[in-house]
């Protein structure tokens, strides 16, 4: 290492071969600031003049025939280290193909653990290398012995190299999308009319692009079929970027508040898609989950219990991390009823939801219970009981399918099974109960209410008798709002008639008795029953509501207060009108009972009175 401070420099010299296989100088200039001390090289009468950087390294590499010399530093330190460049002797090789390069380079991208460009964490070893071809095509023209242009070669040549490196190739088709900074060309020319015109932007910088493969060829270059697959920036590559081709679609949006003006551009493009042959099945796994479960089953049929134990726990890192598609439920527990270890079968049933379960597979429910044991099973079935996602049409049309489910597991020797089922529906249920049975607003609550009536029927047709007698002491719990869903309920179940809805039948004439038996309001009765959120405002309020004579209330409030007493009024549905005063600081709210009291009182007595007659007739009908 060389430090030169203010004033020193190094005569014009050549450096003295030490070495006989010496042939040049290597000066590395280690970032440092300074003025003066240039390096100056002279070659077949010309000079030239190396300044170094104070931020970054410099390269000098020059022949040892050459002289050269440092100018006097000004200021600063010029530091430098230098190196003798020695020519091995070894007669020089024939240049290796092309194929084998490439080759070293897919073993070097394979063995090379993964870090992406935001994270400080390795993501492990690659999986796969997606090579993007120029040329568009279609899955019937996708073929190693049609590629286009130069295409042709370039796909003959990594497939040689993959070969030659144990990796296996197969042709796919890409959709690449990229999303642009772009501006007008004409910005200055048209302010007031921008265009819009895709073919009239400049693209200034790539934002984000996004390369998803959506059909592939089969390894031995037949057929093929449509699979789903990400490919991360980290897995893909390309000799052509995708800029200057043709893309399929383009969308641009102007300005847009924290957004600049983005250019959304769509391409079509094929590709090799390279991974080692060691991976091969989760490669292929993770695109095509179909065939993973099929080739597992193959290799079951075939004996190879040991082999397919292991390709099903490599799909471990990517299996639990996507929504399984629904239709392959059966093949999957059909899989995994036959490993036989209980961790990699239980991994395989992970991504799926209880939703896509159908009677049919109630004979390979039961198998996996009987291979697993029942604590096993209802852990998997819990596990597809996803929080939070049940609702939608989906939804509630499977659980119109439980009692066909559960029917069928208790037909197949396992009742066990169903019961995690209708457990599962019934945990949904009742809170879906206790959240509608105490909202306040009637239009609100009453069709929620009746929604899930034929729920509870139906689960009622799927409990087994522990589970019936649980629902029912849990509905006598629930406060007269209730009986919105369970006299609906009562209604449907005309034909098909679980016990235990006598049972229910039976709560709900009682409740109704209490509700005709109690005494109509007196005339001059003007007390509402109400609690509030306990505030002080709600106190006063509620002292209002409360007292039997007092019908209006005139209140001098502020802005925040009347919002408050407001909100209440709606949500409880109270038989209350507000106004707002606006005379005076603060207004004053005032506010009057109305007769809905009464009518409301005797409207719902009046209901009652039906529902009744209703329930016992029927009942002697009916639920004897
Ligand atoms: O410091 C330099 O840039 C050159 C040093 C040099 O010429 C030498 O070490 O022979
Ligand atoms: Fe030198």
């Amino acid at each position: 290492m060389l430090v030169y401070g203010k004033g020193q420099f190094f005569l014009p010299h050549q450096d003295s071969e030490k070495d006989d296989a010496m042939v040049g100088t290597l000066v590395v200039s280690l970032p440092s600031a300074h003025t003066g001390g240039e390096l100056v090289i002279d070659h077949a009468g010309k000079s030239t003049s190396y300044r170094a950087s104070k931020e970054e390294l410099t390269f000098v590499a020059f022949y040892a025939d050459c002289r050269h010399q440092v100018t006097p530093v000004r200021s600063g330190y010029r530091v430098t280290l230098t190196f003798n460049l020695l020519s091995s002797t070894e007669t020089p090789t024939p240049e290796a193909s092309p194929a084998t390069e490439l080759a070293h380079c897919l073993t070097e991208h394979f063995t090379t653990p993964v870090t992406p460009r935001y994270a400080t964490r390795d993501l492990g070893l690659p999986n796969r290398l997606v090579y993007l071809l120029d040329h568009e095509y279609t899955q019937r023209s996708l073929n190693w012995h049609r590629l286009k242009g130069a295409d042709m070669e370039r796909a003959a040549l990594l497939r040689a190299a993959a070969e030659q490196a144990g990796c296996e190739t197969v042709l796919a088709l890409a959709d690449v999308k990229e999303i642009w900074d772009a501006t007008p060309w004409d910005d200055y020319d048209h302010e007031d009319s921008p265009s819009e015109d895709p073919d009239d932007l400049q693209l200034n910088d790539l934002i984000d692009d996004e390369i998803t493969l959506g059909w592939w060829t089969n390894p031995d270059g037949t057929d093929g079929e449509p699979i789903s697959l990400y490919v991360p920036d980290y897995e893909a590559c390309a000799t052509t970027p995708s800029v200057p081709l043709e893309p399929y679609q383009s969308e641009y949006e102007g300005y847009m508040g924290n957004y600049g003006n983005t250019l959304d551009r769509w391409y079509r493009r094929a590709a090799v898609v390279v991974w080692p042959k060691n991976k091969a099945f989760a490669a292929r796994a993770e695109a095509a989950p179909a065939w993973a479960l099929r080739e597992l089953r193959d290799r079951i049929d075939a004996g190879d219990l040991e082999g397919a134990r292991a390709a099903a726990e490599s799909l471990a890192p990517f299996w639990t991390k996507t929504e399984a598609q629904a239709g392959l439920i059966g093949a999957a527990l059909d899989v995994a009823a036959s490993l036989g270890t209980a961790r990699t079968a239980a991994m395989l049933l992970q991504p799926f939801r209880v939703e896509s379960l159908t009677r049919e597979h109630a004979g390979r429910l039961a198998a996996a219970a009987a291979r697993y044991g029942e604590a096993w099973m209802q852990t998997i079935i819990e596990g597809w009981f996803r929080p939070g996602r049940h609702a939608g049409t989906d939804w509630y049309e499977w659980v119109e399918s439980l009692p066909g489910l559960c029917g069928a597991l208790r037909t197949t020797g396992k009742p066990e099974v169903a019961r995690p089922l209708a457990a599962g529906v019934w945990r949904w249920l009742s809170g879906q109960l206790r959240l509608w049975t105490t909202a306040g607003r009637s239009e609100v609550r009453q069709p929620q209410l009746e929604m899930l009536s034929s729920p509870l029927v139906r689960l009622l047709e799927a409990a087994d008798d522990t589970l019936s007698d649980e629902i029912t002491g849990a509905l006598s719990e629930y406060g007269n709002n209730v009986l919105e869903c369970l006299m609906p309920a009562l209604r449907l179940a005309d034909t098909r008639r679980p016990a235990v809805l006598a049972t229910i039948a039976r709560d709900c004439v009682q409740r109704l008795n209490a509700i005709v038996a109690e005494p109509p309001r007196d005339e001059d009765d003007w007390s509402i029953e109400w609690t509030g959120c306990g505030c002080g405002l709600c106190d006063t309020f509620r002292t209002f509501l409360g007292s039997r004579s007092r019908r209006t209330f005139e209140w001098p409030l502020a802005t925040d207060g009347r919002r408050h007493i407001h909100t209440h009024i709606d949500s409880a549905e109270l038989p209350v009108r507000h106004q707002t005063r606006r005379q005076g600081r603060p207004y004053t709210l005032v506010l009057t009972k109305t007769d809905e009291l009464f009518t409301r009182a005797r409207k719902a007595r009046h209901k009652a009175v039906n529902e009744l007659a209703w329930l016992t007739s029927a009942e002697t009908g009916l639920w004897n």
